[in-house]
């Protein structure tokens, strides 16, 4: 029997909720295949500010790194809004991130055939379905550039800076390289190079990589652009490459497209297997404690810890199958109900997708 060792973080709001809920059904599928997950809960975000006064205590980090992988929530919520950046639980977030390396993320954007409804868009502009992929840079640009306060001549002023390096512009553009080669080989590269030096190198250095790449159609988009163009006619879009604050707002919005913020799961990874996996929402604190959540992000995130960092596809297909299932069963929560229908709670969802293991 192969043991794996999962660290869990649950974080604030929802993320125990839909947290909970993913762990089941990988036991449902540890059960299944007879495969140990162990797993060791450890404490980062608002919680663990709370209890040690340090939204990421070193030995959180440290089970991380000596974990296979880690299941994360979500972090951050109202109750600690005004604390100062580097406590905030947000700021264990970016820590686990750069402490673990993890420069790539992967943000899968596809819409179930069964939610069509629960798209905004016309039918006629989705057509045949959506199936996007955002490649969001994790540990650089404006995230992690110098931020402070300093007198200008309009006095008082905060300021945050954006910065990238080639050899980090490389490493992302390479895996979004790769990804597309094993996809429509059509790869859309979205900066602001019309105004950002940091987007001008990353547009030279992309189309540098794009050399060994000859197979792969490369575009370039400007993110205003590129934000417009995903709801316009997001068919034309496969594999997405962009820098991590456009990355963030993007695959927001790209959620949205599938239905809902809640079913956009999220790998990051870095140089080795060892990967983050979490649901792309935050806390949700308007919904935080109710039952309500949607857990299928989360749940896809499993999914996708199973593929990517312990190589185990028939069971990561499994777990997409089962949702899928669950959706075509017509099975619903909250923020995908078409008017007039039922929702499920997370427990009551969660149940309809074991079932379906
Ligand atoms: N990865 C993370 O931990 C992460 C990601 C985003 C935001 N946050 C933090 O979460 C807090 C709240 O942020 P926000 O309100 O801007 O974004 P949010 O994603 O938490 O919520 C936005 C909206 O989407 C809904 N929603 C989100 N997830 C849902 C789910 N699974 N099922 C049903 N509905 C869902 C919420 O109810 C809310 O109306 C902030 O502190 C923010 O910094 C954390
Ligand atoms: C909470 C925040 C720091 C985070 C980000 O901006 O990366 C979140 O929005 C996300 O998308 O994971
Ligand atoms: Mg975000």
């Amino acid at each position: 029997m192969m043991e794996y060792n999962i660290a869990v973080i649950k974080g604030d709001g929802i993320g125990p909720e839909v947290v909970d809920a993913a762990i089941e059904v990988l036991n449902e599928i540890g059960k299944k295949y007879k495969h140990n997950f162990k797993y060791e809960e450890v404490l980062a975000g608002g919680v663990a500010y709370d209890v040690y006064n340090n939204p990421l205590p070193e030995e959180t980090l440290e089970i991380c790194r000596n974990s296979d992988a880690v299941i994360l929530g979500a972090v951050g919520g109202p109750k600690w809004d005004d604390l100062p950046g580097d406590k905030r639980p947000e700021a264990a977030l970016l820590g686990l991130r750069k402490g673990l390396g993890l420069y790539a993320n992967l943000r899968p954007a596809i819409l179930f055939e069964a939610l069509s409804d629960a798209c905004p868009l016309k039918p006629e502009i989705i057509g045949e379905g959506l199936d996007i992929c955002v490649v969001r840079e994790l540990t650089g640009g404006i995230y992690f550039g110098d931020r402070g306060y300093k007198e200008t001549e309009m006095g008082m002023a905060a300021y945050d800076i954006m910065i990238y390096s080639k050899q980090e512009i490389e490493r992302i553009a390479k895996v979004a390289f790769n990804m597309a080669q094993k996809r429509s080989k059509i790869l859309t590269s979205v900066d602001k190079a019309n105004i950002l030096e940091s987007s001008r190198l990353w547009r030279k250095t992309v189309e540098e990589v794009a050399k060994d790449y000859p197979d792969v159609t490369l575009n370039h988009m400007y993110v205003d652009n590129a934000a417009m163009q995903l709801v316009r006619y997001p068919q034309q879009f496969d594999v997405i490459v962009t820098e991590n604050m456009f990355g963030d707002i993007l695959s927001d919005e790209a959620s949205m497209i599938t239905g809902s913020i809640g079913m956009l799961p999220s790998a990051s990874l870095g140089e080795n297997n060892k990967g983050m996996y979490e649901p792309v929402h935050g806390s949700a604190p308007d919904i935080a404690g109710q039952g309500k959540a949607n857990p299928i992000a989360t749940i896809m995130s499993i999914a996708m810890m199973l593929k990517y960092s312990f190589n185990l596809s028939e069971e990561s297909e499994n777990i997409e199958f089962a949702v899928k299932k669950a959706l075509d069963e017509g099975h619903r929560t909250l923020d995908i109900v078409s008017k007039g229908d039922n929702a499920l709670g997370t427990k009551e969802m969660t149940q309809v997708i074991l079932k379906n293991i």
